[in-house]
Formats: C-alpha cells, sequence, structure tokens
C-alpha cells in the first residue's frame, strides 16, 4: 500500500542517520542529501535523484548504508529503489537497456528474472520503468551490482563535467566499494548466470558523456595529485614511489629551462648514416642463436619431461627422471624460480598468487571496445567456477587483456580471501614445468609441487596463451586444465588470437578453450581512450589539461600501452622545463613520435641505440651488467617495447633471451626516470628521432 507520509518520516530519520555516519564522504553525503522520498510500497521505499549520477552512486557506493539506515529508521528490513525526477535533467545511463541483448549485464539480469523473477517483479526492467531496483540485502542481484559498480568510477572519466567538480571538490575519485554485507553474499550465492554459447557478439553503444570534449575547458583538469594518491581504491596511485612526480609535495628537479639537443654522448655516427650492416647480421645471428639455443633447450627439457611423462600427469615424479641430467640451462634463463622472484621485486606482483596487484577494475576503463569483456570478467570474478568456464580472453597487443585477468584474481580474493588464485603467463608455466622436471631427478616431489600449484586452485588465469609450446608442456597444460574444469575450477586465459585460430594447440585443446566464452577486446574509440588517459593521468598525480588528452588520445589509437608511453612524454617533457603542459607543448613532443608511418624494427632500434652510446649491437644482446651497456639496453628495450607491437617475452627474447619480467623492469624504471633525469628524457627523445629517419631513409 503506498504511503506518502510514511515515506517522509522513514527517509527524514534515515538521512539524518545517514548524514551523521562519519564513514561516508562528503561526495556521499551529498548524495543522499539529494535524494528525495517518493512513495512508499510496504517494505519497498521509492526514492527521487535529481542525476543519474547520483542514483549511480547510491545504489553502488552507499548501497548497505541505505538499507541499514531504512532497517534503523522504520524498525524493518526495507528495500529502495531510486528514480530519477522527471525535471531534472538526465545524463545518459550508464546501465544497459533490455535493448542491450548482446550486453553481458543484460543477459545477466534476464537470466536473473528468469531464475528469481520475484527479485524485479515490482518494477519492471530497470531503465524502461524509470525507476531502477535496488534490491534488499536478501535480493539484490550480483550480476547488475557487479558491474555497475565498477562503472562508477568511469562515469567520472568520460564525463568532463564530472573531472572537474571531482577536481573542484578536491575529493577521491575513486571510493572504496562497500564491502558486501552476509545477506548480500547470501543473495550472490543464490545467483545463477545464463551462460551465453555464442561467441563474443557485438558490444553495444555506450552512452558517454554529452560534453563534448573538444570544447572542454583547459581547468578540467584532473584531481589534486595528492587527492588521487589517497584514493583508496586508486591503485596505479599506490605506485607514486616508483615515481616522485606523483607524490604530493614532489619537486621537481632544477634543469635549465629549455632542452638541450642533440645530447647523445658523443656518437661516433651521425644519425643520417646508415645502420651498420655488421651489427644488423650479428643481430640475425644473435637472434638464431638464441632460437637455436633455446629451442635445443626446449628440446632437451621435452626429452626429460616425456621421461616422466606418466608419471607427471599422476602428479609424482618418477626416479627415471634421471635422465634429465646433463640439461643445459637455456641462455639467459635463470630458473623459473629466480625470474620469478625478480619479477616480484620488480613489479606489484603478489608472492603467493603472482597477481599485479594495481591491475584491478577500479583501474581498467571500460568502453565500447572492452566492454563486453569487462562485463564478464566481473561476473566470473564474483563467480568463480559458475558461469563463463573456461573464459577467453583475446585481441591485439596492449589492449588490457592482462590487465582483465589481474583484475578478475583481484577481485575475487577482494570478495573471498580464502580462495587461492593463481596467475602465470605460459611462459611461467613452461619454465616452471621445465624446471620441475629437471629437478626431479634430486627431488622426487617437485613435479607434484608443481601439479599442486596449478592444479590445487579455484582461479587459475593464464596469459599469453599462444606462447605454450613444447609436447610434453601441452599434455601437462592439458591435464592441469582437465583436473580444475572437472572440480569446477575457473580457468581464464589470454591469447592474441582466439582459440580457433591458435597455432600449433592440439585440437582437444582448443575444442576446451571453446567450451567456455570466447570475449574479444578491441582497440579503444576516442572517448575510451581519453578516459583511459584520465584516469591514469589522476592515477600518477599528473595534471594534465583536458585538450591535451584528446591530442593524445586522438594521435595515439591501437594500443593502451602507446597511449601510456605518450602520456609519459609530454608529462615529462613539461615537467623537465617546469612548463605548462599546453597543447602546442604535447603536439611537439609528440611530432617524431607520430611523424613515421613506416614499420620500426627491433634492429633498427638496437642498432641505432648502439651507436648513439657508442657501444656494439652484441654488447646490447650481451650479458655485460656495466653501469652504462645496463642503461642502454633498458632504453632500447623501453623503445622496442614502445615502438613495436612485439610482447615483453618477444622482446626478452631479442635482447639475449632474457626473462619478460627484465624487459618489464626496464620499461617501467625508463618510463618512470623520463620524468626525473633531463638526460633519460634526452635520450628517448632523441632516439627516436634518429631511429625515425633512419627508417624513413631506407
Ligand atoms: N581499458 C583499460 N583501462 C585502463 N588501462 C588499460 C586498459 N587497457 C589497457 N590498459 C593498460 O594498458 C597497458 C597494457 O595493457 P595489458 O598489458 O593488459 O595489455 P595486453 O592486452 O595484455 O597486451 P599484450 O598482449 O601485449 O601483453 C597496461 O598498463 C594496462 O593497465
Amino acid at each position: 500500500m503506498a504511503d506518502m507520509n510514511d515515506a517522509a518520516t522513514i527517509w527524514a530519520e534515515a538521512k539524518r542517520l545517514l548524514l551523521a555516519n562519519a564513514s561516508l564522504s562528503e561526495r556521499y553525503r551529498t548524495c543522499v542529501s539529494g535524494l528525495k522520498p517518493f512513495v512508499c510500497f510496504d517494505d519497498m521505499l521509492v526514492l527521487e535523484a535529481p542525476d543519474e549520477l547520483t542514483r549511480l552512486t547510491i545504489e553502488t557506493r552507499v548501497n548497505k548504508e541505505v538499507l541499514q539506515a531504512l532497517q534503523i529508521a522504520s524498525g524493518r528490513r526495507m528495500t529502495f529503489v531510486i528514480r530519477i525526477a522527471s525535471e531534472a535533467p538526465q545524463k545518459p545511463a550508464e546501465t544497459t537497456t533490455p535493448d542491450d541483448t548482446n550486453d553481458a549485464i543484460t543477459i545477466a539480469y534476464q537470466a536473473q528474472q528468469r531464475n528469481h523473477p520475484s527479485t524485479t517483479q515490482n518494477i519492471g526492467t530497470p531503465q524502461t520503468a524509470g525507476v531502477s531496483q535496488t534490491a534488499g540485502a536478501d535480493q539484490r542481484p550480483r550480476q547488475t551490482r557487479g558491474a555497475s559498480q565498477h562503472r562508477q568510477p568511469q562515469a567520472d572519466l568520460f564525463d568532463l563535467q564530472a573531472a572537474e567538480d571531482a577536481a573542484a571538490r578536491r575529493n577521491p575519485v575513486y571510493p572504496t566499494y562497500p564491502a558486501d554485507t552476509a545477506a548480500n553474499q547470501a543473495a550472490t550465492n543464490q545467483t545463477n548466470m545464463a551462460q551465453p554459447v555464442a561467441p563474443m557478439p557485438q558490444t553495444p553503444a555506450m552512452p558517454v558523456s554529452t560534453v563534448p570534449v573538444s570544447a572542454a575547458p583547459a581547468s578540467a583538469a584532473p584531481a589534486n595529485p595528492a587527492n588521487a594518491a589517497t584514493g583508496a581504491s586508486s591503485a596505479f596511485a599506490q605506485g607514486a614511489g616508483a615515481n616522485p612526480a606523483a607524490g604530493a609535495g614532489y619537486e621537481y628537479p632544477s634543469y635549465s629551462a629549455t632542452p638541450s639537443y642533440p645530447n647523445a654522448p658523443l656518437p661516433v655516427t651521425g644519425p643520417n648514416e646508415a645502420p651498420l650492416p655488421q651489427h644488423a647480421d650479428a643481430f640475425a645471428a644473435q637472434r638464431a642463436a638464441v632460437t637455436a639455443d633455446s629451442q635445443a633447450t626446449a628440446r632437451q627439457a621435452e626429452a626429460q619431461a616425456q621421461a616422466i611423462a606418466g608419471a607427471s600427469n599422476a602428479g609424482e615424479a618418477s626416479n627415471g627422471a634421471a635422465s634429465a641430467n646433463g640439461a643445459t640451462p637455456a641462455d639467459g634463463a635463470q630458473g623459473a624460480k629466480q625470474q620469478l622472484g625478480m619479477a616480484d621485486s620488480q613489479t606489484n606482483r603478489d608472492e603467493e598468487t603472482h597477481l599485479n596487484k594495481k591491475a584491478t577494475f577500479d583501474t581498467f576503463v571500460a568502453g565500447d571496445s572492452n566492454r563486453f569483456a569487462h562485463a564478464v570478467a566481473v561476473a566470473v570474478a564474483e563467480a568463480p567456477g559458475k558461469n563463463f568456464n573456461p573464459l577467453c580472453i583475446y585481441g591485439g597487443p596492449g589492449l588490457g587483456k592482462t590487465h582483465l585477468l589481474n583484475a578478475i584474481g583481484n577481485e575475487a580474493l577482494r570478495e573471498n580471501p580464502s580462495l587461492r588464485v593463481r596467475y602465470a603467463n605460459s611462459e611461467e608455466f613452461t619454465n616452471e614445468f621445465i624446471e620441475a622436471v629437471r629437478n626431479s631427478a634430486n627431488d622426487p616431489n617437485v613435479v607434484a609441487n608443481f601439479n599442486r600449484r596449478y592444479r590445487e586452485v579455484d582461479i587459475l588465469l593464464i596469459d599469453d596463451i599462444q606462447f605454450l609450446r613444447g609436447e610434453e608442456t601441452m599434455r601437462q597444460f592439458f591435464h592441469t586444465f582437465n583436473a580444475l574444469h572437472q572440480a569446477n575450477k575457473q580457468i581464464v586465459i589470454a591469447s592474441d588470437v582466439a582459440p580457433k585460430n591458435l597455432k600449433g594447440f592440439e585440437q582437444r585443446l582448443i575444442s576446451r578453450f571453446d567450451s567456455g566464452l570466447s570475449v574479444d577486446v578491441r582497440p579503444p574509440d576516442l572517448e575510451t581512450r581519453i578516459a583511459i588517459l584520465r584516469m591514469k593521468a589522476q592515477n600518477s598525480g599528473m595534471e594534465v589539461p583536458n585538450d591535451v588528452l584528446t591530442l593524445i588520445a586522438e594521435q595515439v589509437t591501437d594500443n593502451v600501452r602507446e597511449l601510456e608511453g605518450a602520456l609519459t612524454r609530454v608529462h615529462a617533457m613539461a615537467s623537465l622545463n617546469r612548463q605548462p603542459l599546453t597543447r602546442a607543448l604535447a603536439e611537439q613532443t609528440l611530432q617524431d613520435f607520430f611523424s613515421s608511418d613506416v614499420e620500426i624494427t627491433p634492429t633498427d632500434i638496437i642498432t641505432t641505440t648502439a651507436q648513439y652510446f657508442q657501444l656494439t649491437f652484441d654488447d646490447l644482446v650481451g650479458t655485460s651488467r656495466t653501469k652504462n651497456i645496463a642503461m642502454a639496453r633498458q632504453i632500447a628495450m623501453y623503445m622496442t617495447r614502445e615502438m613495436t607491437n612485439l610482447s615483453l617475452v618477444d622482446v626478452g627474447e631479442i635482447f639475449g633471451g632474457r626473462d619478460h619480467s627484465t624487459v618489464m623492469h626496464a620499461c617501467k624504471k625508463i618510463s618512470s626516470e623520463m620524468s626525473e633525469k633531463r638526460e633519460v628524457y634526452n635520450y628517448v627523445k632523441e632516439l627516436t628521432v634518429m631511429i625515425k629517419r633512419k627508417d624513413s631513409s631506407k
């Protein structure tokens, strides 16, 4: 029975409680203040919000607190729904409409409707009714909650006005999510999601800000660095230690106001000279040697692995593995343990799970190009092993596959810390397996331990599956896959191509991948690129005007990693010169970077870098750790990663068979030092020009 007075009374008291709740941020309290009671139907209170953002914020961030306040205020368990006040100008809805039949959220919603119609019977579908359901503690559908939760920060990122407001209020842009109530957890466990059988459908168009980006005033600067750094969910901001510029109160080093070019440390050859042919040959030879060496090593390891194949699949190591004796370690490969140890200290990897703790859903921007993948990833994180198993995320380089894999693991652990999660790329899986096989002669438990590590988990996340090689390693992975799948454990793989296009994989493995769901990530559209840049800038404490973000986003279209690289460059240029970061400065900085359409090869980069630093090609791909060689090598690795589409593994292989974590470390180091050290910035800048010039003069 509808009761207007009851609604007003209950809400007045609930609102009083909420405004007195010190744990709610000012922003959330402002949202609470903006709500008006509309009507009460038995145990459901209908509230009116002035706009979509307020509604989303309350539903996704303050849901638990509102439910608690309503219970105290009314003396009974109540639910609430929020409608948008009819007179208020509405922002485009962030949530999907029932027309978005391809959207995972809608699929989830429809499944939810089918499975639990009682949770939605009073109000119809969220958007068509103009009233969005926010189910009570015992009703709220998990998928809907999860997905909308993770969209909310993006409303700010896509919306210039919101970004400006956030900056003006100097509030953290990404507040933490409220913890689930036990009842929510129970509701979650009830929820069943229909499993789509079709592969990736087209994603629906994403409603984004109605404010034209180019019309944005330069004052729409991102939030204060200090605030960005304090954003509780702002995972990237935690990395401020790596880059002093990201920390509040950072003082730029005092360099002269104008850059001095050229800055090369006395190059022996001019920039226009042709690459040294012997170096190119050396590179070819080196690469051939590396390939031959690693193939030989792989063959040896495979032979060893085959010797104990039966035992290893049963989780036992056989003494027959003594045939592993005499194996030659791969050049540059120091053993998986050591490599992983290095990765731990060099990245933000968790020691046990190997997850990059900073790659979360909070720091992932969903747009048309990746929305389906994002939504499915959220669903998997919230109910691992239940739906979409296995999940395969595929797409081109630098488009967020690794990020999503890590976000799934991090989110699943956030929701249920007792889960056992393991992230590994296929190279690590292979190396660990090979090492286990090698060592099994000395310790019969190592293969069993390897199996435990990969088979006794609740979620296994395997990255770059396309690099899995070797008959025995494949077989090992097949058995690992089966063991997990049969036990309803979640498997997520990432690949550069759709499963059916994986080369060198047995059909039985491909058909297992195909039995789940495959989703692709594609290059982001302009709005998404701008939103990504805005987030990266905010989380790194960079003050970057909107027109500069737009410029970068217009120029870098296919790869988010390159997008980040371009942002780093323009910010570094302004920081080092203590100049305001204007569009003109950004244009000038990026000019060289974007002037060439021709393909640049690692040979170009290594040859030019070697010349520039008066070193040889072999120095850069060799083993010397002399300081100047190590720095030149790191710069060359950074540039190879930035200027080519090669993966970390590829770059590692080219640079003398180094581990991918070494390349990752080099890239992070140089990217960070570019903002702090003028000479590093100048090296990269000048080398870019030289490499592009050489390339265009071919
Ligand atoms: N949608 C996004 N939102 C925020 N950051 C993103 C997004 N997509 C990619 N990134 C960032 O871009 C960089 C590259 O992404 P990632 O390593 O996940 O790509 P990938 O698809 O795994 O690439 P590769 O195939 O080359 O390994 C990372 O720093 C990641 O955080």
